[in-house]
């Protein structure tokens, strides 16, 4: 089980996060919904370790972990796929995926996360992850090599953006396949209808946390309340 214990979030003097409580219990998957500037990106690089709270904890099965970093967190399973993914020159997709072939994964499991974010095996796994791929291809690319990993946490900072694909139906790929491999999933959205897909939600705004329950629940407050409101806009 993975929590956030009352953590608290500075940036030049501004409280980003005020006393933020979660829990991501194993196997469920969870969305953190909310507007633009509510705070969900920086409460996702405190979980991943690229961000320190100014207070509060992170822990892990009960372990505090506030003081991991990102490559000691990925070692206990916390994975992150970038809400803007890297470019690396002279690496093939194929190669990434597989981490330059240390990674024993069969080809018909790369061809499977390939076709599932909506990439066909033939015409990308010989590309390489630079610059020559658009920043879609780039993100599904991403999308894949975090469920080649199959974590037990993945963090997926909005994960349909600047992609064309129908991003419900991608969500809802993405989530079955994860459910099949008991990974968490943490699931950072603006957008309702992409946390209506996931068990459980977490709603906030201004960063605070306003509302936790199942989705659909969740889901049902932020139409009734979040529309209305130009409390983010001012
Ligand atoms: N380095 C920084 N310096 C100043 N303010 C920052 C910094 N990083 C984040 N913020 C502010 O913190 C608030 C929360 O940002 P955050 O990126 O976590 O929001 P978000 O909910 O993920 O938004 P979006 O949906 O637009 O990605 C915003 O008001 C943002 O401007």
């Amino acid at each position: 089980m993975l929590c956030l214990r009352n953590v608290e979030y500075l940036q030049n003097c501004r409280k980003i996060l005020h006393s933020i409580n979660m829990t991501f219990r194993d196997g469920i998957s969870y969305s953190i919904l909310g507007p633009n500037g509510a705070g969900k990106s920086t409460i996702a690089r405190i979980l991943m370790g690229e961000l320190k709270p100014t207070s509060g904890q992170i822990i892990l099965d009960g372990k505090d972990i506030t003081g991991l970093s990102i490559t000691e967190r990925a070692k206990l399973g916390i994975s992150m796929a970038w809400q803007e993914p890297a470019r690396y020159e002279g690496i093939t997709v194929k190669d990434y995926l597989t981490l330059g072939g240390k990674l024993k994964i069969k080809e018909d499991e790369i061809q499977e996360v390939l076709e599932l974010v909506g990439l066909s095996y033939e015409l990308y796994a010989h590309r390489f992850v630079d610059k020559s791929l658009s920043g879609g291809e780039r993100k599904r690319v991403e999308l894949a090599s975090l469920l080649l990993l199959k974590p037990r946490y993945a963090i997926l900072d909005e994960p349909d953006s600047g992609l064309d694909i129908t991003a419900k139906e991608l969500i809802e790929r993405i989530l079955n396949y994860f459910q099949k491999y008991g990974t968490t999933v943490i699931l950072i959205t603006h957008h309702e209808e992409i946390a209506a897909k996931t068990d459980f939600s977490y709603f906030i705004c201004a960063g605070r946390l306003v509302k936790k329950g199942f989705s659909h629940e969740v889901v049902d407050y932020y139409r009734k309340t979040c529309r209305r409101c130009s409390f983010p806009e001012g």
